[in-house]
């Protein structure tokens, strides 16, 4: 499908940029069974008919998105992700829009959402979380090479492919970092002290988000979890971190937590270090693909 291809020769390069002029209709596409249902529409599985690839189309009304005032940030989401092209990222191949609705043509991520898998697990063992750090981190090492800030890395916007590797999905809150950003967005439980106190903030926010996931992995709940918002928040921008004794989590994989979540954004572990720590080398699969049966 022309939405799937890598060219390399000339003519494939036309061919290409021919594909990327293709207007896309619904017609185009044969739609299946519903994948799932978000705040502004509905995903379906999709099979396009000429290549017969499979995507995940993803059905948005116009009249929700002009409601909440989104449309903005969908279309920064659209311009963002659908440049990106990296193993850990859900793809966008495409989109197109009739009079009611907007459709993003996705990659398909046949093993869903990790929230949910987290969920039924309660924690991840040491060699999946590893594992994912490790394609999380690589995949965030890419987004900032571009000068693309996610800023909403959590559970719920994580995908899981057919092989079982990790994929980053949802970048309606990421951003360009040309200049630095003061906007307020996300879940609080989350956010670093420099986002929660509203403060400038930079790709360094990623870094704390993704040792909030890697707590959340090991120990089934985000680290700073309170019941009240004003108590998250206090917890946020105190850096009140404390390691439950169950599950058991080596000392190794805490130090690595404790080196993400540092209050002095510039003092965080930069992402190549993450991938150098040595719990990472020592647990993480090489392949980036977390293997049930094989990886415990
Ligand atoms: N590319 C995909 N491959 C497989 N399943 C998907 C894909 N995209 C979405 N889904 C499924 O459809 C559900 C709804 O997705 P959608 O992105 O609309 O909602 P959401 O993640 O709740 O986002 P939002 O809060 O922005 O509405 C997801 O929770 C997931 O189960």
């Amino acid at each position: 499908m022309a939405v799937a291809t890598e060219s390399r020769g000339s003519e494939d390069r036309a061919s290409a940029h021919a594909n990327q002029e293709k207007r896309w209709v619904l017609s185009d596409f044969e739609v299946g069974k519903p994948l799932g249902r978000g705040k502004f529409g509905h995903v379906y599985l999709a099979r396009e008919k000429r290549s017969s690839e499979i995507v995940a189309l993803k059905v948005l009304f116009k009249s929700q998105l002009k409601q909440s005032q989104v449309e903005h940030q969908l279309r920064r989401e659209v311009e963002i992700q659908s440049h990106l092209r990296h193993p850990n990222i859900l793809r966008l191949y495409g989109y197109f829009y009739d009079q009611t609705r907007v459709y993003l043509i996705l990659e398909y991520a046949a093993k869903g959402e990790l929230y949910k898998e987290l969920t039924r697990c309660k924690h991840f063992s040491e060699r999946r979380t590893a594992t994912y750090v490790a394609s999380l981190a690589r995949a965030l090492i890419y987004l900032h090479g571009k000068h693309v800030i996610h800023r909403d890395i959590k559970p719920e916007n994580l995908l899981v492919g057919v092989q079982g590797e990790i994929k980053i999905a949802d970048f309606g809150w990421s951003v360009h970092t040309f200049n630095r950003r003061r906007t307020m967005c996300g879940t609080l439980d989350y956010l670093p002290p420099e986002m929660v106190e509203k403060a400038e903030h930079d790709y360094h926010v990623d870094i704390w988000s993704l040792g909030v996931l890697c707590y959340e992995f090991l120990y089934g709940v985000p680290p700073f979890e309170a019941k009240e918002h004003s108590e998250t928040y206090r917890r946020i921008v105190k850096v009140d971190l404390k390691f439950p004794l169950k599950p058991f989590v080596s000392p190794a994989a805490k130090d690595l937590i404790s080196q993400m979540l540092v209050k002095s954004s510039a003092q965080r572990l930069p992402l190549h270090k993450v991938l150098e720590h040595p719990w990472i080398v020592q647990n993480a699969d090489p392949s980036g693909v977390y293997r049930e049966g094989r990886s415990v």
